[in-house]
C-alpha cells in the first residue's frame, strides 16, 4: 500500500484530482469505479472544475458505482443515483449510458446478475472507494465474504446511525442495499482510498495494520498490489 498522509483537506483533495488527471490524460476512455457518501465529494468538486479548465473531459469515460440502497423512492436525493448525477454527472460531458450504478429498484436476483455480468465485461481500471467507521468498502459490511460478488446486503445499525446525518430520521435511512462484492472491487487494476476525520481512524488503522480479516472487510486492501491511500492527519492519528 502507497500510504500519503496530508496537514490540509485541501493538499489531499488536490493529490488525489491530480492522479486522476494524470491517468484521464494518459487514456480518455478509462473506466472508473465510483464512490458516494460525504468523502469523494471535494474530490469530484475539483474533477467538475479541472473539467471546467478543460483539463479532462470524461467523453470517454465509462463508470460503475459501488453501491445503491434499496427502498428510496427514484426521487428522494439521497439515491445514489441522484447523489452521481448531482455531485458530478450534471456538470460534466460523461455519456450517461455509460454510467452505471446497481439498482436498487427492480427484481434483486436480476440486479445483482446485471451487475456481475456488467462487471466482468468491464475491468475497471481505478476504483475510488471511502470507508465505513466499522471498517466496510462499498457497502461490504464486516464479515462479508471476501469472495463476494454483487450482492444484497443489510446495512450494520453502525452504518445506518452514521448515514442518518443525511436523513429525517434513522428510521427513514434504508435497512438494506445493493453492493459490488469485495472480489469484484479487488479486481480492479489500481484502487485509490481517501479517509478523512478522526471517526475513520480506528478503521483505517486496522486496514493498514491490522490483520486481513472478514470482520475488517477493508483489511483485505493489504493483499492488493496497487493501493494508494490518501489520509488527513486525523484519520491517519492512529497510524504513528
Ligand atoms: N456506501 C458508502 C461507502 O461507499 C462510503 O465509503 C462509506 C463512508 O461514507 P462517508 O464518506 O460519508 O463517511 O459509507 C457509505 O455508506
Amino acid at each position: 500500500m502507497n500510504i500519503q498522509v496530508f496537514q490540509s483537506k485541501e493538499a489531499l483533495y488536490d493529490a488525489v484530482a491530480k492522479v486522476y488527471i494524470d491517468r484521464l490524460n494518459q487514456n480518455p476512455n478509462l473506466t472508473l469505479g465510483l464512490a458516494t457518501g460525504t468523502t469523494p465529494i471535494p474530490l469530484y468538486k475539483k474533477l467538475i472544475k479541472a473539467y471546467q479548465e478543460k483539463l479532462i473531459s470524461f467523453k470517454g469515460v465509462k463508470t460503475f458505482n459501488l453501491d445503491e440502497y434499496i427502498g428510496l423512492d427514484e426521487s428522494h436525493p439521497e439515491t445514489y443515483f441522484n447523489f452521481m448525477r448531482r455531485e458530478l454527472f450534471n456538470h460534466v460531458d460523461i455519456d450517461l449510458n455509460q454510467t452505471h450504478i446497481p439498482n436498487g429498484r427492480i427484481d434483486f436476483n436480476e440486479a445483482m446478475k446485471d451487475y456481475q455480468l456488467l462487471l466482468q465485461e468491464n475491468p475497471i481500471d481505478i476504483q475510488l472507494l471511502g470507508i465505513g467507521s466499522n471498517g466496510h468498502i462499498g457497502f461490504n459490511e464486516p464479515n462479508t465474504p471476501f469472495d463476494s460478488k454483487t450482492h444484497i446486503i443489510e446495512l450494520a445499525l453502525k452504518t445506518r446511525i452514521d448515514n442518518s446525518r443525511l436523513f429525517n430520521s434513522l428510521d427513514e435511512v434504508p435497512t438494506h442495499a445493493i453492493t459490488m462484492g469485495i472480489s469484484e472491487i479487488l479486481e480492479a487494476k489500481e484502487i485509490i482510498v481517501i479517509a478523512t476525520g478522526k471517526n475513520k481512524s480506528d478503521a483505517v488503522y486496522e486496514m493498514i495494520k491490522g490483520p486481513v480479516t472478514e470482520s475488517l472487510p477493508a483489511s483485505i486492501l493489504q493483499r492488493h498490489k496497487n493501493v494508494m491511500v490518501f489520509l488527513d492527519t486525523d484519520a491517519a492519528h492512529k497510524l504513528t
